[in-house]
């Protein structure tokens, strides 16, 4: 196919997910996505965004339509999108660039039908006049290639007909489904540097869910490069978001104290109510709604049900686990999906392997761990690490490990 006559996109018609059920709430989801998609596109100088009642128009003015649908891909609340081409309100151009769009994408003999829309009345060709004539051309215009099935047809031409212009469009693409992040409020993702917690962080901003990112680091227990790919894990789920908050907290101090004063059975439950005092005292500063993390039912000590309800007991905030049900395959799976696993796997300690006890309990009693933790200052701990934090804001693509390039080679 000769280069000048390939289908020259001039929109991105996109269609949404599940806003359209929900009510009144409707306008707001419009203008979040609306804005989402802008921020997605800021790139592309020339593009247009409008966000409609029934659908969102991302007009294209030259640019590329393969890299803005990449984009487009990661927007949560898009269910799919179309790329389309507007002619002029006439029954020849239509014919024309319907000619086109067969000539591009068919070339074996198909089934096909027209599917019309009017939502300008005045134009004198109605629905069922534009499905009769259109089809008829092209069945005339490629007799071998082209048989009518108006069931199941194996290509679908849409054409639209709208006070601007009449749009054509062929291909459907599935967009990432959910809902705008933004849409149902702030929350705070623990976010370590292991496999489940950006599974987690991805679901919950599929949710609609703006996170901002809690990470504890021990140094000088724990390497810069733990950190650096804690931001590096921030910078890849940047990408649904455009930028996320990432908010790091000095740790060391309250796992040393915590070793020291508190049996070795119970120095794991210890720590994580530590970890979930600091999260919900965030959350409640930064006006979040819940806290989020990675953890999954029964995988390891602190995630049998009886370690949640001990740890779960210093806070009444919401804690939410997006992949709680999940089997770790399950985990791994949309891990690679996002492209998150290969940077999970690299082999930094965390925080809490350096104070990991040989073997935790892993049905702690609520009373016990109330009687060791009064052998702490948790105020005083509470108060210095929270003093200590540092948030940058992260945005997509940003590089954090690669500055480190030296110890990363020699670790691959
Ligand atoms: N250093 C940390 N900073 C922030 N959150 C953490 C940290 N370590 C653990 N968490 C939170 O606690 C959850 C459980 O952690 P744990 O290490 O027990 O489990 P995991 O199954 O290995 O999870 P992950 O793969 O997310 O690290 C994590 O998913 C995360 O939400």
């Amino acid at each position: 196919m000769e280069g000048d006559e390939l289908v020259e996109y001039t929109e991105i018609m996109v269609r949404y997910g599940e806003l359209s059920t929900k009510g009144h709430n409707k306008k707001n989801f419009i203008d979040r996505l609306g804005a989402n998609v802008r921020k997605a596109l800021h790139r592309f100088e020339q593009v247009k965004v409008h966000a409609q009642r029934d659908r969102l128009h991302v007009e294209l003015n030259g640019a590329n339509y393969d890299q803005v649908m990449n984009r487009l891909k990661d927007v949560f609340g898009i269910q799919n999108f179309s790329p389309s081409i507007r002619v002029d309100k006439t029954f020849a151009a239509t014919a024309a660039a319907a000619v086109k769009m067969v000539q591009e994408q068919v070339d074996h003999p198909i089934t096909f039908k027209i599917n019309t829309r009017r939502s300008d009345h005045k134009f004198p060709i109605d629905t069922f006049e534009m499905n009769d004539r259109l089809g008829g051309y092209l069945l005339q215009k490629f007799p071998d290639l082209l048989k009518v099935d108006v069931h199941h047809p194996d290509l679908t031409i849409r054409v639209e007909i709208r006070l601007n212009g009449i749009f054509l469009s062929s291909e459907t693409i599935q967009g990432a489904g959910g809902l705008p992040v933004g849409t149902a409020g702030k929350g705070m993702m623990m976010l370590s540097g292991g496999i489940d917690s950006p599974v987690a962080a991805y679901l919950g901003m599929k949710r609609g869910v703006s996170m901002e990112m809690v990470h504890f680091f021990s140094p000088p227990y724990t390497s810069p490069q733990a950190l650096a790919k804690a931001k590096q894990l921030t910078a890849k789920l940047a990408r649904y978001s455009g930028s996320i908050r990432f908010i790091q907290v000095p740790f060391a101090e309250i796992q040393e104290t915590v070793k020291e004063k508190v049996p070795e059975g119970y120095l794991m439950t210890v720590q994580r109510r530590m970890m979930l005092r600091l999260a919900a005292a965030l959350t409640m500063k930064r006006h979040g709604l819940a806290i989020f993390n990675g953890e999954s039912l029964g995988q390891v000590a602190s995630q049998t049900m009886e370690s949640m309800l001990v740890i779960n007991d210093v806070t009444n905030l919401p804690v939410l686990r997006p992949v709680l049900s999940f089997d770790k395959t399950e985990i791994i799976a949309l891990a690679k999906q996002i492209d998150t696993y290969d940077l999970s796997i690299l082999p930094y300690e965390d925080c809490c392997t350096v104070f990991t006890p040989p073997s935790p309990k892993t049905k702690p009693n609520l009373e016990r761990t109330r009687k060791y933790e009064q052998r702490l200052d948790i105020d005083g701990l509470i108060k210095r690490a929270l003093d200590g934090i540092k948030i940058t804001e992260i945005h997509n693509g940003e590089d954090f490990l690669n500055q480190n390039e030296d110890v990363f080679a020699e670790l691959l």
